[in-house]
C-alpha cells in the first residue's frame, strides 16, 4: 500500500501517466520559464507575505520531502495580491532538490536549473472549506516557489537543516515551532506567474503559481544536509539516500506566463 510512484527509473516521472493520466495534461509542472518570452502585465500588483511565527507545527519525512505543516485554522500566515483574488493560507512548504553539484529545482530558467526550490504552500480558505478540496480546484491553491542558489552560507536555513537527522527516514516527524518562513524570502519579490499543477502524483492542476525571480543563496553544506534524509523508513533494509526528488519541466502548452518585475 502506501504511494507506489518516486523518481526512480521504474516508478519516476516518466512513469506517473500510467496511474496518474493527469501528467500529460494541459496545466502540469513545473515548466522552463523563459523570461523573454514573458508578458508583463499591468493588471499584476506586488505580492504580499504576512507570517506569523507562532503557526509552524512540525518537521516531517513524507518519503518524498522534508515538509513544514503550519496551522491554517486562520488567516494568521497568508500570502495575498499578485494575481490572487484573495488571501491563500499557509498550510505547509517543501524542498525539491539534486544530487551533489547537480542541479535539483522544478522549475528552470531558459533551459538552467538551479541547486534546489522550496515551495511555500497556500490555499484558498475564503471559497473552499476544506484543503482537500482546493486542493483539487482549479484556483485552490497558490504555491510561492523560491529557487535555491548554491554559494554562501543561508542564515536562516540552518534552522531547519540542524533537525533533519530527527526526520531521517519516511514516516518521522517531529515538533517544529515558532519558525516564521519569512527568513527564507530573497529581498526582491519579483514574479513570474501561470496556471499549473501539484509536482507530485496526483498531479492536480489546481495551483496558481508564483516563482520568485530572485533564488536565495544557500551553501553545499547545508544542501548536502538534505541528502542525509532517506526516501526510505527505518525498518526497509535497503537504504534509499533522498535526492533529486524533482519533476523534470513539463510541455506549456497554451499558457501564458506572465510577470511583474
Ligand atoms: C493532495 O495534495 C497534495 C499532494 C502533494 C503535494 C506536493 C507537491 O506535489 N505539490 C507541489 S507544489 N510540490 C509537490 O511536491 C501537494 O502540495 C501542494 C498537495
Ligand atoms: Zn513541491
Amino acid at each position: 500500500t502506501g504511494d507506489h510512484w518516486g523518481y526512480g527509473k521504474e516508478d519516476g516521472p516518466s512513469a506517473w501517466h500510467r496511474h496518474y493520466p493527469v501528467a500529460k495534461g494541459s496545466r502540469q509542472s513545473p515548466i522552463d520559464i523563459i523570461p523573454d518570452e514573458a508578458r508583463r502585465d499591468s493588471s499584476l500588483g506586488p505580492i504580499f507575505l504576512k507570517y506569523d511565527r507562532c503557526t509552524s507545527l512540525s518537521i516531517a519525512n513524507n518519503g518524498h520531502s522534508v515538509v513544514v505543516e503550519f496551522d491554517d485554522s486562520d488567516d494568521r500566515s497568508v500570502i495575498q495580491g499578485g494575481p490572487l483574488d484573495n488571501p491563500y493560507r499557509l498550510k505547509q512548504f517543501h524542498f525539491h532538490w539534486g544530487g551533489k553539484g547537480c542541479e535539483g529545482s522544478e522549475h528552470t530558467v531558459a533551459g538552467v536549473g538551479y541547486a534546489s526550490e522550496l515551495h511555500l504552500v497556500h490555499w484558498n480558505a475564503v471559497k473552499y472549506t476544506t484543503y482537500e478540496d482546493a486542493a483539487t480546484a482549479p484556483d485552490g491553491l497558490a504555491v510561492l516557489g523560491i529557487f535555491l542558489e548554491q554559494g554562501d552560507d543561508h542564515r536562516w536555513l540552518h534552522t531547519i537543516t540542524d533537525v533533519l537527522y530527527m526526520v531521517k527516514f519516511k514516516g518521522s516527524a517531529t515538533n517544529f515551532k515558532g519558525f516564521n518562513p519569512k527568513c527564507l524570502l530573497p529581498s526582491n519579490l519579483h514574479y513570474w506567474t501561470y496556471l499549473g499543477s501539484l509536482t507530485t502524483p496526483p498531479l492536480h492542476e489546481s495551483v496558481i503559481w508564483i516563482v520568485l525571480k530572485e533564488p536565495i543563496v544557500v551553501s553545499e553544506k547545508q544542501l548536502g544536509m538534505f541528502r542525509i534524509l532517506q526516501f526510505s523508513g527505518e525498518e526497509e533494509d535497503q537504504r534509499m539516500r533522498m535526492e533529486n526528488n524533482f519533476r523534470p519541466p513539463q510541455p506549456l502548452k497554451e499558457r501564458i506566463l506572465k510577470k511583474r518585475c
